[in-house]
């Protein structure tokens, strides 16, 4: 019978980000429906939803010393964890046991609980753990009260894959990770999508599925830092085959098979939010491509849900998709979690996960009880190995005749594909009929040494942990710190890459790893290390050249992107610090120090705003990006440099804001810089990753056009080249503005000059007779005014700029001014003029004129340095800097402006000592007015 997904949707606890920011909380619970309000719209209805189940773990709980969460309000899900398992998890199970398929998902953006509910932490055991814990005992309980006459049998098999960018790697199988392209989907007639040569073991226990589970967990962390994969990028899957064997009631042997899949989905951002908002490349990243594919599907399976006919389920279109086909169309009873954040900061990805939830509740799948006798499943995969076999042969494999009548006009690598899934296809079908009749002690026993070895290489490994110095690992993703640990055995330890002549004792890959990385000596307990330069190593955020001794706790960054931490046993029994325990660091706290010596501003206190602690936390989650890009740029040999900076509200022409991190990127051949916000960059980075990747798995198309390029930005690209602010104070006076002003950037470093003069005039732009003028601007209400505003030109702007233009908007203006673009100078003529007129003046018009600036962006676009193949970098830049010579003419041109510049300056500060000496005669004299006859002399050229 059809039956519709269940969903359930989870609020979590603020995390620092949003506590730092001091979010609202936009999200309520009232049993199984969810109102979520518009932080932008406060007014507003709020969107309500409701769904199967509604979990509260927003607030209501306190964190016990072992880190358990426990409620201590009603509001909070009840029993926490435990009430999600026994609404999700046990239905799970109770499907197992009778032989449904069944599908777990968790959808939600990054950070938002995915991973809590579906794996948990610490304390905090997730629905796999809990799950695996419940089905061994029940297995336990079942032998232990099986009756013997019915040969009862339960077989638990578990796999894990994770999915990133598409490619696909064996969890349970480090070798999988060097497959060019990560491994394949295949499609099996009966079963349906499944992943080549994906490893599936026996377990027989709690512990053997825990400790498989730890290891996928330990391989995707070594995968996440070797090959730069941002794991909140990656649809993990575990897969649990829960297979129950025994006679039936007529004595006949049954199989019944239930698959487990327990999905947790790759941080749903969508990509404007992930910052490609703007950017040509936006379409360019196959990251979030299973993604958008799952939402397609979900979407045409709600509209099917709904009635609608002959529509097409895109399940081919990603990998993700076709391996969640039977989840979400067929033959499975599936559940969804949607996580979310309850900030209104989220507001957008949290609409967006419950409109996706929402969705997913009209999609139905018909499971169906997967029993079958066994000898009718051993006959039908021996059918199906007789017609593979058979078709094998008509395409010339195997040991058949070679096939060029049935393959003729199939190009041959077509041809050997084929082959290869026939193949593939056999050994599995043989592998499940030997498995058939092979008794499970047999099939236990095959993995049992490996695995037992595998238990006590841990097991002695969390013994040497005790007394031997080590390095354990620190990952942005908390579930993946302290999975690896390196052994600092006595005498010394050599790291490096694969590529070093002797195979280094502690192996490292990916970024800014050199093939002799380091040294470290142990020596009497006296652990030191010593960086083989040019090799990057840090220790407490600083960089070493020379051999330093290491201390417990020690932070030590090998390359970009390897952060471990030293722990040292005897050094630690040396300061017990009378039993306090000295608190680990942590990922953030060890790259709060790295960007602390960067020159940034980490300290904390109370003289600290919400806003600098957010500036900090941005900071801290974005220098390790940029670290790295600028690795893969140097090992592509892409002559970009990335740098942090720190934009201001006023650099931007804005009164108020808050400073915002980005980044500049620049062309380290022509100088161009191009400011990318925060969010363009990490979208840009996760492209480089790609084109990183392809780089390193030898493709040797890795380099792409241009105009795909993550490393590039055309330089026809506008860039603000900075901006300048012109106090209107003295219009309200009807006293004119001639300024000669700083055009400033981003740094606070001036980009040229602008002269800008602002008159009061005559509607049509002729200077206002010298009498018309005002002592108290409030005489202009009601009066009908007119500016002339004139920008003659910029003086000295940067080399690079090839072509500028100036854009202003005053208080009266509905939409932007421009003046026109001039090309090929630093030192462009504007010429511009034109009158603004307002019929009369109100109160915030002269307000706007006695407290405001005007603000003039200077924008441009930069030279096009095209570089020639086979020019080196000073070649490139020397061939650029000649462009850049002035002229002559230029030159006298500029010669004259400064001198007539200087007379003005002089002319007015000889005239402002007139007025203040007027001032001061007046004060002596004890008068609190001067004479407008007067001042209006004085102001006479
Ligand atoms: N229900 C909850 N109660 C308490 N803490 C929670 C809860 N849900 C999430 N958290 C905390 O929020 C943080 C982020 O959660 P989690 O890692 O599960 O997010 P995620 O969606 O899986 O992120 P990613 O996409 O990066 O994998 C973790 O530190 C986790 O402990």
């Amino acid at each position: 019978m059809a039956e519709n997904v269940k969903v359930a949707v989870r609020v979590r606890p603020y995390n620092d980000r949003e506590k730092n920011r001091n979010a609202k909380c936009i999200v309520k619970m009232s049993r199984n429906s969810t109102e979520l309000l518009d932080p932008n719209n406060i007014g507003s209805e709020p969107k309500r939803f409701a769904f199967d189940y509604s979990y509260w773990s927003h607030d209501g709980f306190k964190v016990n010393n072992d880190g358990y969460c426990e409620p201590v309000d009603k509001n909070y899900v009840d029993q926490n964890q435990e009430k999600v398992f026994a609404d999700l998890g046990q239905v799970v199970l109770d499907n197992a046991w009778l032989g449904y398929n069944c599908c777990l998902f968790a959808y939600g953006q990054t950070g938002s609980g995915k991973s809590y509910s579906v794996f948990g932490y610490g304390q905090n055991k997730g629905i796999v753990p809990v799950a695996c814990e419940r089905l061994f005992d029940k297995v336990t309980e079942k032998r232990a009260n099986a009756d013997k006459s019915k040969e009862e049998e339960y077989q638990v098999f578990v796999s894990m894959l994770e999915m990133y960018n598409e490619q696909i790697r064996d969890l349970l199988n480090p070798n999988s990770f060097k497959v060019k392209g990560g491994l394949k989907v295949r499609l099996h007639a009966s079963k349906g999508f499944y992943v080549e040569s994906l490893k599936t073991f026996p377990v027989k226990s709690y512990s053997d599925i825990n400790s498989r589970i730890n290891e996928g967990t330990r391989n995707r962390t070594i995968a996440s830092t070797n090959m730069n994969a941002t794991s909140s990028r990656a649809h993990t899957i575990v897969s649990i085959t829960f297979v129950q064997k025994g006679k039936n009631d007529a004595g006949q042997n049954m199989t019944k098979t239930s698959v487990i899949n327990l999905v947790d989905l790759a941080g749903s951002e969508r990509v404007e939010s992930t910052g490609a908002t703007g950017d040509r490349l936006k379409e360019g990243a196959a990251i979030n491509l299973s993604l958008t594919s799952l939402g397609n599907v979900i979407k045409s399976l709600a509209d099917v849900g709904a009635g609608k006919k002959g529509v097409l389920i895109p399940y081919r279109d990603s990998k993700l998709t076709m391996l969640l086909k039977n989840a979400l169309g067929g033959n499975s009873k599936t559940i969804m979690i949607a996580a979310i954040s309850p900030a209104d900061i989220n507001y957008d990805e949290t609409l967006s996960t419950l409109r996706y939830a929402n969705r997913a509740k009209s999609i139905k799948t018909k499971a169906i009880i997967n029993e079958s006798p066994t000898e009718k499943l051993i006959r039908e995969l021996k059918e199906e190995n007789a017609r593979l076999m058979k078709e094998l042969e008509g395409k010339g494999g195997a040991e058949g005749v070679p096939g060029e009548i049935t393959m003729q006009g199939v190009p041959e690598e077509e041809v050997e594909e084929m082959k290869k899934e026939l193949e593939e296809r056999l050994r599995q079908n043989e592998e499940e009929m030997n498995a058939m009749k092979k008794s499970w002690e047999q099939r236990l026993k095959e993995v049992q040494t490996a695995q037992e070895e595998e238990l006590e290489k841990e097991r002695r490994k969390r013994e040497d942990m005790k007394v031997t110095p080590h390095f354990w690992n620190l990952n942005e993703d908390p579930a993946l710190t302290g999975m690896i640990i390196h052994f600092l055995n006595p005498g010394v330890t050599k790291i490096g890459s694969n590529k070093a002549s002797t195979v280094p004792d502690i192996t490292l890959t990916g970024l800014n790893i050199q093939p002799d990385h380091g040294v470290v000596s142990n020596r009497n307990n006296v652990v030191s290390i010593k960086p083989c330069l040019p090799a990057k190593i840090l220790v407490n955020g600083k960089a070493i050249t020379e051999k330093l001794e290491l201390h417990h706790n020690d932070r030590v960054l090998f390359g970009s992107k390897h952060l471990y931490v030293f722990h040292h046993p005897q050094d630690l029994a040396k300061h017990p610090d009378k039993g306090k325990q000295e608190a680990a660091p942590t990922y953030n706290s060890a790259q709060e120090e790295i960007v602390a010596n960067s020159g940034f501003d980490m300290k904390k206190g109370p003289d600290k705003s919400q806003d600098d602690l957010l500036l900090q936390q941005e900071l801290v989650e974005l220098m390790p990006h940029v670290n790295e890009a600028n690795a893969m740029s140097d090992e592509l040999g892409k002559k970009i440099r990335f740098e942090i900076v720190l934009i201001s509200p006023q650099s931007q022409g804005l009164s108020h804001g808050r400073t915002e991190v980005s980044v500049v990127m620049k062309n380290l051949v022509n100088e161009n810089e191009f400011v990318w916000d925060r969010n363009k960059f990490l979208n840009r980075k996760y492209l480089m990753e790609e084109m990183y990747q392809n780089f390193v798995n030898g493709d040797k198309d890795w380099d792409v056009d241009q105009n795909k390029d993550p490393f590039w930005e055309p330089p026809d690209t506008q860039v603000l080249i900075g901006v300048v602010h012109i106090f209107l104070q003295s219009l309200s006076y009807l006293i004119e503005i001639e300024e000669f002003l700083g055009i400033v950037d981003y740094r606070g470093g001036q980009q040229g000059l602008l002269k800008v003069d602002i008159f009061p005039c005559l509607p049509n732009g002729d200077p206002l007779p010298e009498e018309d003028f005002v002592d108290d601007p409030k005489e202009l209400l009601n009066r009908a005014v007119n500016f002339k505003i004139c920008i003659p030109h910029a003086r000295g702007l940067p080399s690079r700029i090839k072509k500028s233009f100036c854009q202003y908007q005053t208080y009266l203006d509905k939409k932007s001014r421009k003046t026109k673009a001039v090309e090929g100078t630093r030192n462009p003529d504007y010429n511009y003029e034109t009158v603004v007129s307002s019929k009369m003046v109100t109160e915030p018009l002269l307000n706007y004129l006695e407290s405001q600036t005007l603000v003039i962006y200077v924008w441009g676009t930069q030279n096009d340095a095209t570089v020639k193949e086979g020019d080196s970098v000073a070649q490139r830049r020397a061939a650029y800097l000649s462009n850049q010579n002035w002229g002559e003419e230029e030159r006298n041109k500029l010669t004259i402006e400064l001198n007539t510049e200087r007379k003005r300056v002089a002319r007015l500060e000889k005239k402002l000592k007139s007025i203040q000496h007027v001032v001061s005669v007046a004060l002596k004299a004890g008068r609190s007015t001067v004479s407008v006859k007067d001042v209006q002399d004085l102001l006479k050229d």
